[in-house]
């Protein structure tokens, strides 16, 4: 049932609104314990509502803004969302509004304003000037309260000189800029007030700000200034609402960031201080930063401070720095558990502490993976408001023991050998990376190799109306092996155990399955031996999605179901894989159609490289780092991470879009019988 919690008049500009903090009472679903609080805790003294005790969801609390006296379809302003869910509320907080007489303007603008926003007022301020000064001439119009663009249309003199600095500075288009035109703002506007204090009077406003999330992969962050009728109303809206935003369990208060300045060609740094911080601040939550110093800094000192304290750990930086941070917290747990972490069949246990990245490296496959782009103030911003996605990650073990973890991709072969040679190759600078890149496939070198898969039974291709016999597990394992063993052709092999192609989604049905036994059928793994001479043999955890890979190598693997993908590129002609390749970097949700690639969705593979008495092993590399082995064991450890991150939403775009098939298939699929045999 929902519930009205708070009810006044507000204006904002000239035109005025409804204003209401509507709740929705518990009515005894799920998620109790996360969601219910009861109302009494939200009420104070000062408040003039009933203190029914009522159990109510926090989370669905919203502010409304429903049109009063509309006298056309014109008459609501466009600038003011008509819903702001209290998850979208940042801060909110009374602000006092001095009004010069005749040419009015606020002393006390808000604190901060984003870098797009001020261009954006500044836009609107030039397109909008005559249709609002014209709408002024009537003393009963001229608008109750006013923003930062009135403001400049209102009284164009007394910001001339701030509109000009404006135009230069942001025309520079650097963090510097913003900064000093934040200051600049609030100088002018402060010198004002000192001299026009007399004629000044006060009003009441509230300033609240949120985010708007219109794109799901950008969110951004925005103020609203409304004016209230009386200085009561306002402090008892801002009374509720802080409240409220109090009983946001999920939202951390307090972080440890650690900030690699060499990240990303150096902008780490930058990123940090001119865009992040103040986004801190504004939300309140308290912050130690670290500025690494060297590799491996933060998970040394993840490995051995106490941070509980704190309700998450933030990396500024790549993937490298997001590799960082997950080694320490893991390591950490494990050390706390008495693991044997050299063990390859450990049972890791998922740290309680959650981690979160701000984009600033040159790939960030994890963020692009996690949030659906690398935009540093959207994932700021997701940290923020406490979103929670549970990951996957591997172990990679050796014979020597354990390697590492692996949260984006192991590769055995071509980008292996890509990573061997661009580190010989450092002084080339970036472009050893290409270089590299065009000699290893000059080369076109391949690599005999056994692998044994374990194929996730999740995966709903696997149950091809194969029988099971639940009472006898073992037995229908391998009833089960048999079918798949006896399968004849590699292409109805290719078939059956090709993953599904399924867009991972926030709050996707594939991660949200609980176990391996669903809809009464139970699931097992199934073991497959393969053999074969391999150009690249990856495991990809995440889709490693970057800019030069529109859906990344794997764009269907998912990011908790407890799987990951193995692709193998069997060894063809260079045009073979230049088509690999291309599809990679351009369309890869077909690449399995290819002839000489085959995807599996995999609980674990054991991969041993074959070598004949004179032959080099091609090298390895795990999340972009060198790795070494005679032969490598990776084994997937389900929702083992909680991430600050809300997971992409896919839907709107991707699935309602039907797979084409690619332009060339066809012509693969005929002759794919004859290419196989010429290899
Ligand atoms: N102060 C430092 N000096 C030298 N290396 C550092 C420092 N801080 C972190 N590192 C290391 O730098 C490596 C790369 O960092 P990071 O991943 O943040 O940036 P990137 O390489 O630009 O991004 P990406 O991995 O997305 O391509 C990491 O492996 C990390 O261990």
């Amino acid at each position: 049932m929902a519930y009205i919690l708070y009810e006044s008049i507000c204006n904002y500009k000239n035109y005025q609104y409804n204003l209401q903090v509507n709740i929705e009472q518990y009515d005894g679903g799920k998620d109790k314990q996360q969601r219910e609080t009861s109302l009494n805790e939200l009420v104070t003294n000062e408040a003039s509502i009933d203190p029914v005790q009522i159990q109510i969801i926090a989370p669905s609390t919203k502010i409304l803004f429903i049109p009063i006296n509309q006298r056309s379809n014109s008459s609501t302003s466009s600038d003011i969302p008509s819903i702001i869910p209290l998850r979208q509320l940042i801060n909110i907080h009374q602000i006092e509004k001095r009004e010069k007489n005749g040419n009015g303007f606020f002393s006390s603008l808000p604190r901060f304003f984003e870098k797009n926003q001020l261009i954006r007022t500044q836009i609107k301020s030039e397109s909008n000037s005559n249709s609002l000064n014209s709408s002024a001439t009537n003393e009963n119009e001229i608008p109750l309260n006013l923003s930062l663009s009135n403001v400049v249309n209102k009284d164009p003199e007394a910001f001339s000189h701030i509109y000009m600095r404006q135009t230069n500075e942001l025309s520079e288009s650097n963090e510097q800029s913003t900064t000093s035109l934040k200051r600049s703002i609030l100088t002018t506007d402060e010198e004002n007030v000192e001299n026009n204090d007399e004629e000044q009077k006060s009003k009441t406003c509230v300033q609240l700000t949120y985010i708007d999330i219109k794109s799901p992969f950008q969110w951004l962050l925005k103020h609203l200034i409304i004016e209230l009728q009386t200085e009561a109303e306002a402090k008892t809206f801002c009374v509720y609402l802080t409240k409220c935003l109090s009983i946001l369990k999920e939202r951390p208060r307090h972080l440890l960031v650690f900030v690699n300045p060499l990240c990303g060609k150096g902008k780490g740094h930058s990123i940090y201080e001119n865009r992040i911080m103040t986004l801190f601040d504004e939300a309140q939550v308290n912050v130690d930063t670290i500025y690494t110093e060297r590799a491996n800094h933060a998970r040394d000192y993840i490995l051995d401070q106490e941070l509980t304290k704190y309700d998450g750990i933030i990396g500024v930086g790549g993937d490298g720095m997001f590799s960082e941070l997950c080694h320490g917290l893991l390591l950490k747990t494990v050390q706390n558990s008495n693991l044997d972490i050299n063990d390859p069949r450990v049972n890791l246990i998922r740290p309680e502490t959650r981690i979160g990245i701000i984009p600033a490296g040159s790939t960030d496959a994890v963020v692009y993976g996690t949030t659906g782009m690398n935009d540093p103030v959207t994932s700021a911003l997701q940290i923020i408001t406490g979103e929670s996605l549970l990951i996957d990650l591997t172990t990679i073990h050796s014979e020597q023991g354990f390697v590492r973890f692996m949260a984006t991709m192991l590769a055995y072969g071509f980008f292996g050998d890509i990573i061997n040679t661009s580190e010989r190759w450092r002084c080339l600078g970036p472009f050893r990376y290409d270089l590299a890149g065009f000699r290893q496939f000059v080369r076109n070198k391949s690599y005999r190799s056994h692998l044994s898969i374990t194929l996730s039974p999740n995966d709903s291709s696997l149950h091809h109306s194969v029988e099971l016999d639940t009472s006898q597990p073992l037995q229908e394992t391998t009833k089960r092996q048999q079918f798949f063993q006896n399968t004849e052709t590699d292409d109805s092999l290719k078939e059956i155990v090709t993953p599904r192609a399924q867009f991972c989604n926030r709050n996707c049905d594939k991660c949200s399955i609980n176990d391996i036994e669903t809809d009464g059928e139970l699931r097992l793994p199934l073991q497959i031996e393969k053999q074969g001479q391999y150009t690249t043999i990856n495991c990809l955890n995440m889709p490693c999605r970057c800019k030069k890979s529109k859906y990344g190598m794997s764009p269907f693997v998912h990011l908790g179901d407890g799987s990951f993908d193995l692709i193998l590129v069997k060894r063809s002609w260079r045009t073979g894989f230049l088509r690999f390749l291309w599809q990679v970097a351009n369309d890869s949700r077909y690449i399995n159609q290819l002839p000489n690639v085959e995807r599996y969705r995999v609980n674990e593979v054991l991969i041993k490289p074959e070598l004949a008495h004179s032959e080099q092993a091609g090298n390895w590399s795990c999340d972009g780092e060198l790795i070494s082995g005679n032969k490598i064991q990776v084994r997937v450890h389900r929702q083992i991470l909680n991430l600050f991150a809300r997971g992409i939403e896919f839907q709107q775009v991707e699935n309602t879009k039907k797979l084409k098939k690619p332009f060339f298939s066809s012509f693969w699929n005929k002759n794919k019988k004859q290419t196989n045999a010429n290899v």
